[in-house]
């Protein structure tokens, strides 16, 4: 499709407003491993990071990785069980969940940065205790609206986030890519969702916005048939869908991550579509705003 001119200059036009409205402001990426899906999508959400960068935006990026540690856990002959869309991790799945994070997805993403000339720097909670971590138990939420806790191994809490780190990197114009792993006073690993990790960063580095990719438009009053999409919502509606199990699995965190972020001081939260192209500069950039937003 080609376009006139005239209309490639109004769509830049267009985003000015937006461009001025977040110059300078933090915002926080969390790149689900559902949105990881091929080549070609991880590079137009590489581009629109740079785009971002290159526009004077402070971008964080947390990925996740889910889908690939349940393969390699998988590969050692182990399979892998969620409680309230967290992994239940033992001492094994911690180490093989390090390896993939930080030492494949991790530096993938820094040298996909890198190479489309952002100085992407490679992060886990580990390096200057950015994500201090204590030993988290899974809620679980009954039909008749009480819960439990679920002991779910060395999955992590976080008690801290070193922002001191986070901005001084970003002074020094560089981008922060964070791999989900806590460090415990101890110097234990934590497995921590991703969807979390970026909660309590936006929340801790004052962000303008934390975006949460995922494989999903945003959320649906009954995910099974889809026929209602939610814009909106707000903290009561999500308490409600969680308990009435309308909200379930993986989006939990999610929604509970949007609220954790904005109860610290996060501007708003969004969980947008990462298998739509440029669905970050659409989301920035233009009046259709896209996926559902969380407010309180
Ligand atoms: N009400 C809902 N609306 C949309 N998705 C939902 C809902 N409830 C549960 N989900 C599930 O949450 C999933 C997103 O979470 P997850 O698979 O953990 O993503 P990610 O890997 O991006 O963190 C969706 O694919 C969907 O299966
Ligand atoms: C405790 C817990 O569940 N940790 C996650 C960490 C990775 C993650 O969050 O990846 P996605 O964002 O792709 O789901 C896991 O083990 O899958």
């Amino acid at each position: 499709m080609e376009f006139s001119a005239e209309v490639k200059a109004s769509i830049l036009v267009d985003a000015l407003p937006y461009i001025q409205k977040f110059y300078g402001k933090t915002i926080v990426i969390k790149y689900g491993g559902n949105a990881m899906i091929n080549d070609d999508l991880k590079n137009k959400v590489m581009h629109d990071i740079v785009l971002m960068k290159y526009v004077g935006i402070r971008p964080i990026i947390v990925h996740g990785g889910g889908p690939d540690i349940t393969g390699f856990l998988q590969k050692f002959g182990k399979t892998s069980r969620f409680v309230s869309g967290l992994r239940v991790t033992d001492k094994e799945t911690v180490q093989i969940a390090e390896m993939v994070l930080v030492g494949k997805i991790n530096s993938e993403i820094v040298s996909r940065l890198n190479h489309l000339h952002v100085n992407a720097v490679g992060l886990s909670g580990k390096d200057a205790d950015l994500i201090l971590a204590k030993k988290k138990k899974a809620v679980i939420h009954n039909e008749n609206g009480s819960t439990g806790e679920v002991d779910i191994g060395f999955v992590g809490q976080i008690e801290k986030i070193n922002s001191g780190l986070l901005n001084d990197l970003l002074d020094k114009n560089y981008v922060p890519v964070i791999a989900p792993i806590g460090t415990g006073e101890d110097g234990a690993s934590y497995n921590i969702n991703a969807d979390y990790v970026a909660a309590e960063i936006a929340g801790a580095m004052q962000a303008e916005k934390l975006l949460l990719l995922t494989d999903v438009e945003g959320i649906y009053r009954d995910y099974n048939d889809k026929s209602t999409f939610l814009s909106t919502l707000t903290q009561k509606q999500v308490q409600d869908m969680i308990n009435k199990r309308e909200i379930n699995g993986g989006m939990i965190p999610k929604v509970e991550a949007c609220l954790c972020s904005l109860a610290k001081g996060t501007g708003k939260a969004s969980i947008i579509d990462g298998r739509q192209a440029h669905s970050l500069i659409l989301e920035l950039f233009t009046s259709q705003g896209i996926g559902t937003q969380v407010i309180r």
